[in-house]
């Protein structure tokens, strides 16, 4: 039996007591009338006596039979209940599955939707963009560009420039930072960049600032650096081109578009979150007269990139396709193990899944009966690496050459219209103004070079063909294989066969270990340990006073 429903009962026993109290106070305190007994003298008295008796133990006879009786009641419906609870374990495994798998096609095909519309909305942004702003995350700069969106708008003709913003230049040392810079603006002018995290929607910022109308906000969040720098480099242009621009702002997942305009804009406009892909659609921002800021959704990642590449520049397909121990695999293959068990604080680790097991028990992060969520620590590394807080840099490449898609015209182009020697010594402003990571705590991090993008939507339709081709054709061997099977579990295979085929995509080979791992992870499904609340309420007020308690 359980507390609640005992210490119910004793609650009911007392109100009960309670109860019979009461009337007696009402009826007046009478003293019931003692039993006088049965006088000596009167005739037979030990044959009443003895009947007396009788009567008592047939009566407790029949309690102890009533009482029997509801405990085989009560064991029986038990019994009943574990049965039940047996068959519905034993289904819920398969049901469990199947309803990841239906999930897992569904989230796929959202993702080929959302896939689709976000190119559609990159490719407009680009073609009605004057300037077009390629954000890049400071701590992995080359890995946050894209060719494919240079090479586009480098050719496209139209006197389109083309401009780099180093953003969250917070999170990378000095050192790194100015070598970065140099790097960079041989090839394109480029901008050192800190966006504000914690700007606030317009009404809200207006009642604040009614409040307290001389509070300023100096917290190292709400700061921004650079904005001045941007936005004269823009106006500059503008004069230069005796027109009203647009300025298109583009890059991978979480680079920080959204934040730049906000920053730019000092109002929350913009949809901003460490989730990737938040921004859905193209959305205009006027910054003034002059310049219009127009954000993007993020690039998409082609499938054909490494797995590190797929792990910190794709949008949530990585965490819904299974892919996760393969993610957190390179990532940390990329980075100084030392540096790694430094920042999580954790002991050393032999492979990824026991850094996930020591992260998750590390952060707390426990299934039902302890076991640590090694799936969510995965999330939460990822995150991490892409988000807004983990000091990480990359050293730059050896090699000082222009990108093979790029010439010596080409950069004199995206140069025309700006004055570089401003541009420098306004980013050496910016450099000055802020605190950075040191070199000995930030993690040295192996950058996968270039990411390229899937700009054109028939890209990703001639990808998903090939896919649902491959997964037809994998049904049909798996259905000949069963003709015997029944209805449900030819559905089954041809589930299977669509997990198996978002696998085969990926280009990298599994090593043994891994699989297992990966096959741990896609197994250990978070045991759902629903208590509902309904169902004891019900139970209890099935609980009879009247005829249960004794
Ligand atoms: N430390 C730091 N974090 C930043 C900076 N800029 C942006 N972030 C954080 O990076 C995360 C992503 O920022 P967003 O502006 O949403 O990035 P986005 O590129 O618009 O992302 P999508 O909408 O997914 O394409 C947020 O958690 C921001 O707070 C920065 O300069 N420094």
């Amino acid at each position: 039996m359980t507390c609640h429903k005992r210490y119910k009962i004793q609650k009911k026993v007392r109100e009960h007591n309670r109860k019979l109290r009461k009337e007696a106070k009402k009826r007046g305190h009478k003293k019931p009338k003692k039993d006088p007994g049965i006088p000596n003298a009167a005739p037979f008295k030990e044959q009443v006596l003895r009947e007396a008796e009788q009567r008592k133990q047939r009566l407790e006879e029949l309690k102890q039979k009533q009482k029997l009786a509801r405990q085989k009641n009560l064991e029986k419906k038990r019994k009943l209940q574990a049965k039940k609870d047996a068959t519905e374990t034993k289904k819920h495994p398969e049901e469990k599955q199947s309803t990841m798998k239906l999930k897992a096609q569904s989230n796929r095909l959202l993702d080929k939707n959302s896939n689709k519309s976000f190119c559609r909305e990159l490719k407009k942004v680009m073609e009605v963009s004057d300037i077009v702003l390629q954000v890049l995350d400071a701590r992995d700069p080359l890995g946050s560009r894209c060719s494919q969106v240079e090479q586009i708008i480098t050719q496209s003709g139209g006197n389109k420039k083309l401009l780099l913003v180093l953003n969250k230049i917070d999170l990378v040392p000095r050192e790194n930072l100015e070598k970065w810079l140099h790097y960079l603006k041989n090839e394109f002018p480029t901008v050192a960049f800190k966006s504000s995290m914690q700007l606030k929607d317009r009404s809200v910022q207006e009642k604040k600032l009614r409040k307290k109308s001389a509070h300023v906000d100096l917290s190292r969040g709400s700061m921004c650096f650079g904005n001045e720098c941007l936005l004269k480099l823009l106006r500059e242009y503008c004069k230069t081109q005796d027109k009203t621009i647009q300025v298109g702002v583009v890059g991978f997942p979480n680079v920080g578009k959204s934040s730049l305009i906000n920053s730019l804009k000092e109002v929350r406009a913009c949809n901003v979150g460490p989730v990737r892909g938040i921004t859905k659609c193209m959305q205009t921002v006027h910054i003034d007269k002059q310049i219009k800021m127009i954000d993007s959704p993020s690039i998409i990642a082609a499938p054909s990139n490494s797995v590190l590449a797929l792990a910190l520049r794709s949008t949530t397909d990585i965490e819904e396709s299974g892919k996760l121990l393969d993610a957190v695999n390179a990532v940390l293959k990329h980075c100084s193990k030392q540096q790694i068990m430094l920042y999580y604080n954790i002991p050393d680790f032999r492979n990824s899944l026991e850094f996930l097991t020591l992260l998750a028990q590390k952060r707390g992060m426990l299934k039902k009966g302890g076991v640590p969520d090694t799936e969510s620590a995965a999330k939460l590394l990822l995150h991490d690496w892409t988000g807004a807080k983990v000091s990480y840099h990359s050293s730059l490449p050896a090699s000082r050459s222009l990108s093979p898609h790029l010439t010596d015209e080409v950069v004199m182009e995206m140069r025309q219209g700006f004055n570089l020697q401003e541009l420098a010594k306004d980013n050496m402003n910016t450099i000055n103004a802020l605190k950075y990571p040191n070199l000995a705590s930030s993690i040295t991090f192996q950058s996968s070079g270039l990411t390229n993008g899937t700009i054109e939507e028939t890209e990703l339709t001639e990808e998903t063909s090939d896919l649902e081709n491959m997964e037809t054709s994998e049904e049909a061997e798996g259905l000949s294989e069963d003709d015997q099977d029944s209805d449900e579990e030819k559905e089954a295979v041809e589930q299977e066969t669509d997990i198996q085929t978002s696998s085969k995509t990926n280009p990298q080979k599994l090593c043994v270990e891994n699989e297992s791992l990966e096959k741990q992870l896609a197994g250990e499904q978070p045991r759902t340990s629903s208590f509902n609340l309904d169902e004891t309420a019900n139970q209890d007020d099935a609980y009879d006073f009247n005829t249960d308690y004794v």
